[in-house]
């Protein structure tokens, strides 16, 4: 479950810390939904948790993508920032907001090409 914050055309990405085969690599905030939660439940969790944020989540980006150990399925949706809230690199190594022409200056998760890809009508 992932985050696409999105800003003045531009789209938050998060450098991943941990583990060590994905340290370095891009991706949307977010993270596992816990028992008892909607999807809108655990983004708005995560995105507090991650970047001290709140944020409003809209619509889905992309497709559904199941993830190479088959367990779990990633979804991203698009999310505005609460009343001027600005996210923070709370539990991430670096932050950087990206506008359409430049989705692939940072190496993302190899699971968010798709939906990395499906992203510039959302930030036009
Ligand atoms: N948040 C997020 N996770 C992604 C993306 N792309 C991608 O393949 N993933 C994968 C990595 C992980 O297998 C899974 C999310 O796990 P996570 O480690 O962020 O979740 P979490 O914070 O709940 O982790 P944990 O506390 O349960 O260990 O989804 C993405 O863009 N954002």
């Amino acid at each position: 479950m992932g985050a696409a914050i999105i800003d003045d055309r531009r789209v938050l990405a998060c450098e991943r810390t941990s583990p060590p085969e994905v340290a370095g690599r891009w991706e949307f905030p977010g993270g596992k939904v816990e028992p008892g939660e909607s999807d809108v439940e655990a983004l708005a969790r995560e995105c507090v948790e991650e970047l001290g944020v709140r944020v409003e989540i809209g619509a889905q980006v992309g497709p559904s993508v199941s993830l190479a150990h088959g367990r779990a399925v990633l979804r991203v949706y698009a999310a505005r920032l609460v009343d001027g809230d600005e996210p923070k690199a709370l539990e991430h190594s670096d932050m950087r907001w990206l506008g359409a022409d430049e989705l692939a200056d940072v190496v993302w998760l190899p699971a968010d090409a798709p939906i990395v890809a499906a992203l510039p009508p959302f930030l036009a």
